[in-house]
């Protein structure tokens, strides 16, 4: 089985945003919805689960999403907090030896139904997982503390980690346990994976799959998802 973590916890902080950024409106629809159509409607995912703010009650009498199971967590104070609650979740539920985690930041409404796919393809076929990315297209500058240029990295190798990130579930938990118990600053899945000494795949994904974190973001993502037709 393969269970799709949407951490939605957050408060938005950096989007100038009043209400929480996962459920600000995008062409008049709360925007964690459209991640959530995407991964619900993929024929290899069972299921759906939302780790939430202590006051969010917005999925109280929800139990199901485009007929895939809807389930809900108390989130964390980090992000890496609020998957791990998903997959404590899960584990009490019931985890298979050989169940996945597909963790998606709710902050990325522009997931392509093709990048899912191609990544569920790839990263179960691979020993450890894997993650969307796009490679580094910009010259990367290294800076002071007053953005003062130290110096240009070779951009060959560098990629931009996105979501979703694709794991055997149980090897997940154990990692995001271990990142805890040290307080490793974890900003992915990929790099509490990383850190057990194992290399996920890089999967190659569209530019557009964007995540919303500053304000000017909203209008982005709205004029990404008009351009593929929703209204
Ligand atoms: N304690 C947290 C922090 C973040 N997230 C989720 O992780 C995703 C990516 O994190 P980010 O873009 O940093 O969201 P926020 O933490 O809400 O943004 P900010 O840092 O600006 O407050 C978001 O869907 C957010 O809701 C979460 O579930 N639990
Ligand atoms: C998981 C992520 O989206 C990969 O790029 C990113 O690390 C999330 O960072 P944030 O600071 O929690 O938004």
């Amino acid at each position: 089985m393969i269970w799709a973590i949407l951490p939605a916890a957050g408060t938005g902080s950096r989007s100038g945003s009043a209400l929480p950024k996962q459920y600000r409106p995008l062409l008049g629809r709360p925007m964690i919805e459209y991640a959530m159509d995407v991964l619900a409607a993929h024929p290899d995912i069972d299921g759906l689960m939302l780790a939430l703010a202590p006051d969010d009650r917005r999925w109280d009498d929800i139990t199901h999403w485009r007929n895939k199971p809807l389930r809900t967590c108390l989130g964390g104070a980090e992000r890496r907090d609020s998957v791990l609650a998903a997959l404590d979740a899960l584990a009490e539920a019931g985890l298979a030896s050989d169940d996945w985690a597909l963790v998606h930041d709710a902050a990325r409404p522009c997931l392509r139904v093709e990048d899912l796919h191609r990544l569920i393809e790839s990263a179960t076929a691979h020993p450890v997982g894997g993650l969307l990315a796009g490679r580094m297209k910009d010259t990367v500058k290294r800076a002071d503390a007053d953005a003062q240029v130290q110096g240009t990295l070779d951009r060959t190798p560098l990629w931009r980690a996105f979501t979703p990130q694709l794991f055997p579930a149980r090897s997940l938990r154990r990692a995001l346990q271990h990142a805890a118990q040290e307080n490793a600053v974890i900003t992915d899945e990929s790099s509490a994976m990383e850190r057990l000494g194992l290399s996920p795949l890089l999967v190659e994904g569209a530019d557009d799959n964007i995540k919303v974190t500053l304000p000017d973001d909203f209008a982005f993502a709205e004029a990404i998802l008009a351009a593929r037709g929703a209204r």
